[in-house]
């Protein structure tokens, strides 16, 4: 059983308050995910600053926040990850993690021991070889270690379709998966609105469907580019997430968790409830998007093994 019975009874612990990680408290708190967020950055100045400017806006919201300390945050529920070195312009996640296995490490030794219950959500990048990180140095089962994956590339993914098809995002079921970064692959083949494939849309003849996805994966750094960094999307992505959690909703979002089918910490469509991952759930992909995937785990599963052993 979770420690997580009801969301009124729930704590969300945000590690790093800068863009990402106050964003994300921003959504929670109007959302009123949990009863209370606790926020801890080794800025001190800046954590402060953050909270006293959340509470602020929590008089429309029922949750709580205030600055809690590594070993009070890792007794939260959900503990979301945000501590970490953000991409400078042209910058790939990946030329990140270095930087932000260092800063992993310490937030993990800081707040341990974490609640065994809890469930640990990696949005740092790179994430997926940062959740294969926490999975080995948490001492959290695996179901209960995830990273924000390409849910947030999927939405961006949703949104390119809604745009050539002109029904809402929610209406398009199709994924990104495997990298959160530039080895992220499209399931053209099995994606569908309203029960048709996708490809069968009269919008989709003759369009070029790789052109199409790379500037899905692109999207990042072109807002990058022109403001510094991206923080709102995420920061749905979050609060949908920990919805999901504290409302045991089981939905399929995909997430950075250990795919055993790649032997590697990869995004794949998982359901998402109060205990962590109940399943993984591949979607249909043809033999061009496995192999794009068999090449992009070889990656992360080196990386993985350098950066845990
Ligand atoms: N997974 C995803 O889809 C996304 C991931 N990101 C990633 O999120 C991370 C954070 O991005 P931003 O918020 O824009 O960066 P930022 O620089 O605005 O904030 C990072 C914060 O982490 C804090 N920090 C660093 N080391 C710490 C430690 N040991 N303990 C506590 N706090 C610590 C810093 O003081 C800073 O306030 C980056 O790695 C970025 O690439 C950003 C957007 C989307
Ligand atoms: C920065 C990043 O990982 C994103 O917005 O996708």
């Amino acid at each position: 059983m979770s420690g997580i019975s009801k969301r009124g009874g729930s704590q969300m612990a945000i590690i790093g308050a800068g863009s990402v990680g106050s964003a994300i408290a921003f959504a929670c708190l109007m959302r009123s995910v949990v009863s209370e967020i606790l926020i801890n950055d080794y800025d001190k100045k800046t954590c402060e600053g953050q909270v006293l400017d959340l509470q602020d806006a929590a008089f429309v919201s029922s949750t709580n926040v205030r600055i809690g300390t590594p070993k009070e945050c890792g007794q939260s529920d959900i503990i979301v990850i945000t501590a970490g070195a953000r991409q400078r312009p042209g910058e790939t996640r990946d030329e990140l993690v270095q930087r932000n296995e260092d800063i992993l490490r310490s937030v993990l030794d800081g707040m341990k021991p974490i609640k065994s219950t809890a469930i640990l959500v990696l949005v740092a990048n790179p994430v997926n070889i940062l959740t294969c990180m926490a999975q080995k140095l948490s001492g959290l089962p695996l179901s209960q270690v995830i990273g924000t994956g390409t849910h947030l590339d999927s939405v961006r993914f949703r949104v390119a379709i809604k745009e050539k098809l002109k029904v809402s995002e929610m209406s398009v079921h199709g994924y990104i998966v495997g990298d959160h970064g530039d080895k992220q692959v499209a399931i053209w083949s099995s994606a569908t609105v309203g029960g048709r494939p996708l490809i069968a849309f009269e919008e989709f003849q003759g369009v070029d469907l790789d052109e199409t996805a790379k500037k899905v994966a692109r999207k990042a750094y072109a807002i990058i580019d022109l403001k510094g960094a991206t923080s709102f999307g995420i920061a749905a992505v979050v609060s949908d997430l920990a919805l999901c959690i504290t409302l045991n909703k089981l939905a399929v979002i995909p997430l950075s968790v250990y795919c055993e089918r790649f032997d590697a910490c990869m995004s794949f469509p998982v359901s998402l409830g109060s205990n962590g991952v109940e399943r993984v759930v591949y979607p249909e992909m043809n033999e061009r998007e496995i192999a794009l995937i068999e090449e992009s785990a070889k990656i992360t599963r080196a990386a993985c093994a350098k950066y845990t052993s």
